[in-house]
């Protein structure tokens, strides 16, 4: 193990590792969460598992265009972001038209390539007719957005609610969708959860508000020049305190006035407050102890992670100009999603693609194995394009759900389980929790930031 940093003077003398506040994990929200705390003169030190901070923004430094593994781009509401990006000292790109350039992504249906007016007409197409020209991708955003229940998505947790809680596959049927549907549109590629069974309807018209409002904001995407990455190691830069990497917590345990955490090399570290950024698909793998309780315990044990895998890969030659096809891919088979990146020094330019799978099929690629996932990505790309022969190599596989300290990519909730969200946030004890999957008014990154400030304040008032 070692320290990110040398640590600056203290705020306050105090014994190594001993400090007012300890921040287990050094993602956005952590980082954030310690930066507020150190403003208001206390004490913090930060334990981190990975040799590196960040979790869930990572971006391969090495590869061409550094594509980002996790975070991608934030919208022009992030405030929050926004700030954060301006303190650690990052400089903010539009990558939104980059994302739009060029012809837009086919459908691959069957092996063969279509166009939307094709799909609109191909007598394979599922749809309910006013919604035949949209491509499945395209089909739940649009019916959760034009249907949207709440007429104030910040109620979406409001016990209130309880009942509209029910799984998207009630509401995609309650819209008039079939089964053949729903699969086509959903569960080859869930935005959240394996299947449209288990997700929450609620979530999906949280998610939905919380887009409308950062449309309404403005239209831009913007990512960090040179890589996300830069954004987490420019916001623990400014922390004061200790940020320990390497140090995998593995118990939190609460005696009188003092809360200890337990790493795997043996060490204990004790302060008054301890504030836990872990997702819940991590902490389920810490013994906590007096053991949580209730729907906390509940959410701690059952909470969803969005299974997602992607492999990078580049081309040796522009295979699309030969074929005349459309770089992106969306297809219903096992090669997932084709997604060219455009991060050369014009939007031309595709540095390499990333290929992505979610859900069962991201579960599917694990289980093959990366080398496997990788060799196959090549061949379903050669065999649907022989243009590609011999022209694509892939370099690197990526599994959130095979991360050991994530277990996934977002969290998500269940029908029935919004309920929880109220209760799995509290302090227990002297234990405080952030991240995002604690957020209640935004999503993303936004919502890890905003958890951070709930956090920072729960501790100062405490
Ligand atoms: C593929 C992908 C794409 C995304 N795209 C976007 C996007 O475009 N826009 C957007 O707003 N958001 C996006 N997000 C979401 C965003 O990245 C996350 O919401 C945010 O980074 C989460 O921050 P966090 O601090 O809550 O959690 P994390 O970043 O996961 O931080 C938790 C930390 O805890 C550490 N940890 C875990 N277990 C232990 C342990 N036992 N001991 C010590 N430390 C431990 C982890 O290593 C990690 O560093 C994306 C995420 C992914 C994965």
């Amino acid at each position: 193990a070692r320290k990110a940093k040398k640590a600056a003077p203290a705020i306050a003398p105090r014994k190594p590792g001993q400090s007012d506040v300890i921040v287990l994990g050094a993602g956005v929200s952590g980082l954030q969460a310690a930066w507020m705390l150190e403003q208001e003169g206390k004490t913090v030190t930060v334990i981190e598992a990975r040799e590196r901070v960040g979790g869930r923004i990572w971006t391969l430094l090495d590869q061409p265009g550094y594509p980002e593994m996790g975070f991608n781009s934030m919208a022009e509401g992030y405030g929050r972001g926004l700030d954060a990006a301006n303190r650690a000292g990052v400089e903010m790109v539009e990558v939104g038209a980059r994302f739009r350039y060029g012809a837009p992504p086919l459908l691959w249906m069957n092996g063969k390539p279509m166009t939307r007016a094709e799909w609109a007409a191909f007598p394979g197409n599922p749809l309910p007719d006013k919604l035949k020209m949209l491509l499945p991708g395209e089909v739940v955003g649009k019916l959760v957005s034009d249907n949207n229940r709440l007429a104030d998505w910040s109620s979406w947790h409001d016990p209130a609610n309880a009942a509209l809680d029910i799984s998207l596959y009630a509401f995609l049927k309650g819209q008039g969708l079939s089964d053949a549907a729903i699969h086509l549109c959903w569960d080859l590629s869930p935005y959240y959860g394996t299947n449209a069974w288990d997700v929450s309807t609620l979530m999906m018209e949280y998610n939905d508000g919380f887009v409308k409002g950062q449309m309404a904001a403005g239209t831009k995407s913007l990512s960090v020049k040179g890589g996300n990455i830069h954004l987490a190691t420019g916001m623990a830069r400014l922390l004061k305190g200790d940020v320990l990497l390497g140090r995998e917590v593995v118990a939190i345990t609460q005696d009188g006035g003092t809360a200890t955490v337990h790493t795997a090399d043996g060490a204990t570290f004790s302060a008054p407050h301890v504030i836990c950024s872990l997702p819940f698909s991590a902490l389920r793998n810490v013994k906590v102890l007096p053991a949580l309780e209730g729907p906390q315990a509940q959410a701690v044990g059952q909470l969803g992670y969005q299974p997602i895998s992607m492999v990078f890969a580049t081309a040796t030659a522009p295979f699309w100009d030969e074929d005349k096809l459309a770089p992106g891919m969306w297809t219903d088979g096992p090669l997932g999603t084709v997604m060219p990146q455009r991060y050369g020094a014009t939007p031309e330019e595709i540095t390499g693609f990333i290929v992505q799978a979610r859900g069962n099929l991201a579960l599917y690629w694990d289980r093959m194995g990366a080398e496997a996932a990788k060799a196959m990505v090549v061949r379903q790309i050669e065999t649907l394009r022989p243009a590609a022969k011999g022209k694509v190599a892939a370099h690197s596989y990526f599994s959130w759900a095979g991360e050991r300290f994530n277990g996934g990519d977002v969290s998500f909730f269940g029908p029935g389980q919004v309920q929880w969200l109220d209760e799995m946030i509290k302090p227990a004890g002297r234990v405080h929790f952030c991240g995002e999957h604690t957020a209640q008014g935004a999503r993303g990154l936004e919502g890890a930031l905003e958890s951070a400030e709930r956090v920072a304040l729960e501790v100062l008032t405490a």
